[in-house]
């Protein structure tokens, strides 16, 4: 048990899928797992601990932000032994041929600063994906019938964000969608030795201003979960 996670010890298994939005870890647990048991509520951050295909995994989410997911994903690697750490989010897509509902696997995140840089200091870090799940992702996405974009993506601080000569620099360099927690996700993983991947899911375009609606961020992205939960069990 830690501040902020009520699990015993034991009950989180080495792989943890995680998304943003703790009713989408409500949902895949329910929708994916044989046996899911609910093992933290804490905050109404829920976590749940089940088998996927005979396999242990864990679904807990993250909250919205680097400093929220940090302080999870701190807890799971630290003090529950978690070794493999999937996100599983929504984005912004920030390029015309990225298109709603869309996959994505992010091989680096930018950001300004993540709760990372405090020790990193005058370090321009590159969080990167671990390869071993990056190639096992676009193999089950393509298994799957999915074509995922496969690349960089932007990590921000700030949904609401007003500097929109940022995103256009971002977008001029290729990044194919911002949201709010990978940078950090993949720099923790580096520091303590885990495999972080993020597999997204497009729910808005920065350009067209398209949108999907909240429960279908919620319980809508049945692709991601699959190409995510096939990566990690590869047969
Ligand atoms: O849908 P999730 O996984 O929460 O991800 C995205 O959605 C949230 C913003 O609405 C941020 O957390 C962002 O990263
Ligand atoms: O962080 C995010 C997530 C989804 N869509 C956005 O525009 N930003």
């Amino acid at each position: 048990m830690t501040i902020h996670i009520a699990a015993a010890p034991g009950d989180i298994a080495p792989t943890v899928l995680m998304p943003g939005d703790p009713m989408r870890a409500k949902w895949v647990a329910e929708t994916f797992l044989d046996n899911p048991r609910c093992v933290n509520d804490v905050r109404g951050m829920l976590g749940y601990t089940g088998t996927w295909h005979g396999n242990p995994v864990t679904i807990h989410g993250s909250g919205m932000g680097m400093p929220s997911l940090s302080i999870y994903a701190n807890e799971l690697i630290r003090d529950y032994g978690a070794r493999t750490l999937i996100r599983i989010g929504s984005c912004g897509a920030m390029q015309p041929h990225v298109n709603l509902r869309d996959v994505i696997l992010a091989m680096t995140a930018s950001s300004i600063s993540t709760p990372s840089s405090t020790l990193l200091r005058e370090v321009n870090f590159a969080p990167c994906a671990d390869w071993g799940l990056l190639q096992a992702a676009a193999n089950a996405a393509q298994a799957h019938g999915t074509t995922p974009h496969i690349g960089g993506i932007w990590s921000t601080d700030t949904f609401y964000d007003d500097r929109t000569d940022l995103t256009d620099q971002l977008t001029r360099h290729g990044t194919l969608a911002v949201e709010m927690e990978t940078a950090e996700l993949y720099t923790l993983a580096a520091r303590h030795q885990a495999r972080a991947l993020s597999v997204l899911t497009v729910s808005d375009h920065l350009q067209t201003g398209a949108a999907l609606p909240s429960d279908q961020r919620a319980t809508g992205f049945v692709a991601m979960v699959e190409i995510a939960l096939a990566a990690t069990f590869p047969d």
